[in-house]
């Protein structure tokens, strides 16, 4: 069987699980039924909303072209406008979106239209102050701005920072009232807050490190503070964020936070209110983790981004960039899906953001563009027109960009006065020193190309510093024949979106850095360049001057398309709707987790039976819990647990106890248990009970004499190969089993290296051998519990059947088969998959509620031979079990249902019965249950 097969066929399990677990039955897994309907995929849920969506949006532009009266029948009161701005070019309204139901009605979806809290640093205007309560409000440039505007299917609400600082009520309130009007609500953050968090932390730290520049040396740290009391600006301006959210919240709403600015927000929301929807998504590129490990809040960054439900990022590349942080630097476990801490997943998927091309387009007939193309068409004639547009940051490549337009004109004297570059570079973040020295620099070097290249009626680059309309912007993006666009890095890169979505007739090349999100989307209608490469960019620039009509047409019809159908209206649905739908997965696991252990019921059957058992685990359980602040502390300090002092005297009354039998079950070697509890008496089963003892007594191994070993040499050779290759891997031989354990190398090269060891094993020196290949689903337990309790019973010479049995344990999920061996509940046509692998012969009893497990004590034999692998995280067993068969004999338990009492320690998801918090639970349990003989 394979591993990934395995992984499939377990989900669908999980889900009916999840169904069953309404009914109020006590445990997991043995509530599966097969004849429950089948709970939908996620994908089949994000399919459905997706047809919905379509079909929503055919109903809208079907109305719109029918007559007013059909119109009134589908809808007697539509709503206006639920837009936020009364801007002539924004103010489009939204009809009510409808769909069918399942059953074909017409559904008005307006009518439950979603409230969303969009949450960002910068609000869709800024504010200008005219008098002491009058407020002027304008348009704020930026990609994220662009974006957010066109989002239109939700009943929105913008919280953020209007850009200005307004120290007095008076004025504060006379511009909470100015925003209200356009659906914002500010976020009033004082002076030094803003410079400490907005213009420290954030754009210079977070952003220069986000796009690879890497972080400020200390001397310019020094400049704007220390690195510390900008993080706390950060945490404290995002804590103000979280205020003003948790005052305009209303259940049910969806909060998205956005962007490098609010990246502790979903943490303070979710502290608050657990409950509350959140999701987060980053405009800007997320970096290799090689990147994000220099910061010195790397782990306190990445895990209150965590908290969110669901974590966007604009591609793929940057979503694994993420996932790759979470995994490497905080020790998490990545999935296909996410990441994933304690049963809790954080959702992390791509959803590249697009525009309102809509917007673009219809823009292009208004009068007022029209104007503007035709001036910019006269004042330009005879020459062909580059357009590049930019925020003036040093992301945009603009200095590349000029120095490679100068390299174009000195190679191609001939292109001279034929071409000009038209450069808008928008002032941005003007009170940081990086960008103040960048707008010199610029300005520098087009002074000198203009000097080296014009004429007194003629120069070769028109370079603005500001910021144009939007209708002057529409127009030159329509006259232009070529944009360039050189990011060194870009998140996405709207400016090349908005530059296609205008150029429908003229059909302009797009020169596009293959550094910039927006490659991935467009790369193949546009010239792709690597801005750092001068050269190439000259040549590009040359080749786009001269490409023929029919290639720029082929090329840009396939940008076009992608323009128009990847729009912020579609980002935005499909971002909220898989975070609504992550939402439902999560309440559908937060189902499986077990409710907590009646610690008084448990008590009282255990007063009430005459021959107990008490398995416990070992890590976590009955040891001080471990805080590991990430991988790296736990790899340098070798952690050996110990005892907690506060159970020493509970477990020797337990122990000491003739009616009760203390079992203790670890993964530990058994030097470890020998240290910890060889004064007790009690049973000791080590290495996942590959070895038993009774502290008065020697180690024996679980495992039949006769057991054949051959197979170690043949393998030996190949795991001491792989440890040799993957650093930090460790490769033991203990008497039964082979581990080859790589929990402390690199996580993905360990898993890599763990799937080829395998692959080789099956091909080659255990080709011929019966394995069974088992991920993470089982360990030797299973098979060796029966044997632990055939031991005990022999041994103790004891009479009557156990009647009372709690298992307590930290354990792994594969190792969790403990909990269902001794389950009375499990019905015995549970599926192999979920059963515990124990013999069938031994489960001679099932009925009603009641468990009876029949052996004869001292006629175990082998009678097949098993080589089985389990792969466990990090960790990769091989070892020998086997299947053994039992001749009828004495009943040695005789188990109630509601004497049984599995119970996971501190883990979110488990197949156990119960749970308890922690090992503070655990002691508390164990000191109660030692007072009650
Ligand atoms: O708000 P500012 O500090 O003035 O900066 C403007 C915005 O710059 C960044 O935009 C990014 O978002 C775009 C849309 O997703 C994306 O296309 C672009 O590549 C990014 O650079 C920043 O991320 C925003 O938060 C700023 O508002
Ligand atoms: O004078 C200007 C220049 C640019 N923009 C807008 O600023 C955004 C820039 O977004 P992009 O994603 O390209 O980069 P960002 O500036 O967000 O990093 C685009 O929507 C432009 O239309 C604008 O409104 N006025």
């Amino acid at each position: 069987m394979s591993i990934s097969s395995q992984e499939i066929c377990i989900l669908p399990n999980k889900n009916n699980l999840a169904l069953l677990q309404t009914n109020g039955m006590p445990g997991n897994l043995y509530n599966i039924c097969s004849n429950l309907p089948a709970t939908p995929t996620r994908l089949e849920r994000l399919l459905r909303d997706r047809e919905l969506r379509k079909y929503s949006k055919c109903l809208n532009d079907c109305e719109a072209e029918l007559p007013s009266s059909t119109q009134d029948c589908f809808s007697p009161d539509l709503e206006t406008s639920t837009c936020w701005f009364n801007d002539e070019e924004l103010l489009e309204p939204v009809s009510a979106s409808r769909s069918l139901n399942d059953d074909g009605e017409r559904l008005d979806f307006r009518a439950s239209k979603q409230r969303l809290l969009v949450v960002a640093n910068r609000l869709p205007v800024s504010a200008v102050r005219h008098g002491e309560d009058s407020w002027q409000l304008e348009m704020s440039v930026g990609g994220l701005v662009t974006a957010l505007l066109g989002v239109k299917e939700f009943d929105t609400r913008w919280i953020g920072w209007a850009g200005v600082n307004v120290p007095d009520e008076i004025g504060q309130k006379a511009l909470a009232k100015a925003l209200d009007e356009k659906r914002c609500i500010p976020v009033f953050l004082d002076e030094e807050v803003v410079h400490q968090y907005y213009n420290g932390y954030c754009n210079n730290i977070l952003w220069p490190l986000f796009h690879y520049i890497g972080l400020p040396q200390e001397d310019r740290l020094a400049t704007t503070r220390s690195f510390q009391s900008q993080f706390d600006a950060y945490k404290k301006a995002n804590q103000l964020f979280a205020d003003v959210v948790n005052e305009h919240y209303e259940e049910g709403d969806v909060v998205w936070c956005h962007d490098y600015h609010l990246m502790f927000l979903p943490k303070c929301l979710k502290e608050r209110n657990s409950k509350m929807k959140v999701g987060w998504f980053l405009h800007t590129p997320f970096p290799s983790s090689e990147i994000h490990r220099m910061l010195p809040s790397r782990l306190e960054l990445l895990r209150s981004v965590l908290a969110a439900d669901l974590v966007g990022f604009h591609t793929y590349d940057y979503a694994r960039h993420f996932v790759s942080a979470c995994t490497r630097i905080l020790g998490l476990e990545g999935t296909p899906e996410g990441v994933e801490d304690q049963g809790k997943l954080t959702r992390i998927a791509a959803f590249p953001v697009g525009i309102d091309s809509e917007r673009f387009i219809k823009a292009l007939e208004l009068p007022e563009v029209q104007d503007h193309m035709k001036v910019l068409k006269q004042r330009f004639a005879g020459r062909k027109v580059m357009l590049g547009v930019d925020r003036l940051d040093m992301i945009k490549g603009i200095p590349q960009k000029i120095l490679a337009f100068e390299k174009f004109l000195e190679e191609n004297p001939n292109w001279r006065n034929k071409v000009v570059l038209l450069q808008i570079a928008v002032p941005t973040r003007t009170d940081v020193p990086e960008y103040q020295k960048l707008t010199s620099q610029v300005h520098e070097i087009v002074g000198r190309i203009n000097g080296r290249f014009g004429s007194l009626t003629a120069v070769p680059i028109h370079h603005l510093d500001r910021s144009l309309d939007f209708h002057e912007l529409c127009a030159l993006y329509a006259v232009t024949d070529v944009a360039l666009v050189t990011s060194l890095r870009d998140g996405m890169n709207l400016v090349s979106y908005e530059y296609v979505a205008c150029q429908e007739s003229k059909k302009g090349v797009l020169i596009l850095s293959e550094f910039a999100g927006a490659a991935q989307s467009l790369g193949a209608g546009a010239i792709l360049v690597n801005p750092w490469n001068v050269t190439e960019v000259a040549y590009s620039i040359g080749y786009a001057l001269n490409m023929p009509a029919d290639e720029r047409e082929k090329r840009h019809h396939h940008n076009f398309k992608h323009v128009i159908s990847h729009t912020a209206q579609e980002w935005a649905a499909t971002f909220v709707s898989e975070l609504n739908v992550t939402i439902v997965e999560a309440q559908l696991r937060t189902r499986q987790i077990p409710p907590p252990l009646p610690i008084e019921v448990a008590v009282d059957r255990y007063s009430c039976s005459n021959n107990r058992l008490l398995i416990l685990g070992f890590n976590a359980t009955l040891t001080e819990p471990v805080d590991t602040l990430g991988r790296k502390d736990s790899q340098i300090n070798e952690w050996e647990p110990k005892l907690r002092p506060d159970l020493q005297e509970p477990l020797r009354k337990l122990c000491d106890d003739p009616k009760t039998t203390v079992l203790i079950l670890s993964g530990s070697a058994r030097n470890v248990l020998d240290d910890n509890f060889s004064d007790y008496n009690l049973w000791l089963a080590a290495e996942n009970g590959m070895f038993l003892r009774v502290t008065t007594g020697d180690w024996m191994t679980t495992m039949p004499e006769n057991l054949s070993m051959e197979w170690v040499d043949s393998v030996k050779n190949v795991f001491e190969y792989f440890t040799d290759r993957t650093p930090r891997s460790q490769f033991e031989v203990r008497e039964t089993s082979l581990i080859w354990n790589y929990k402390y190398s690199d996580v993905e090269f360990g898993r890599l290296q763990a799937r080829d060891l395998l692959q080789h094993l099956w091909t080659g020196p255990i080709s011929n051998a019966s394995l069974d290949v088992v991920q993470g689903r089982r360990s030797v337990e299973g098979a060796a519990i029966d044997r632990i309790l055939g031991e005990i019973v022999h041994n103790k010479g004891m009479k009557e059947p156990i009647d009372y049995v709690l298992c307590i344990g930290h354990f792994l999920t594969k190792d969790e088969d403990i909990y269902t061996f001794f389950e009375p509940e499990l019905p015995s046509e549970v599926p192999a998959s979920v059963r515990p692998q124990v013999p069938t012969q031994v489960r001679t009893s099932t009925a009603g509620s009641r468990a009876a497990l029949l052996l004869k004590q001292n006629s175990m034999s082998a009678v097949e031979q098993n080589k089985s692998y389990s792969i466990d995280g990090d960790t990769l067993h091989l070892m020998v079990t086997d299947r053994i068969s039992f001749q009828e004999g004495s009943s040695v338990l005789d188990l109630q249902a509601n004497d049984y009492f599995s119970c996971s320690v501190a883990r979110k998801r488990s197949n156990s019965r119960y749970r308890l918090q922690s090992s503070d639970e655990v002691v508390t349990l164990l000191r109660e249950l030692a007072d009650h003989r």
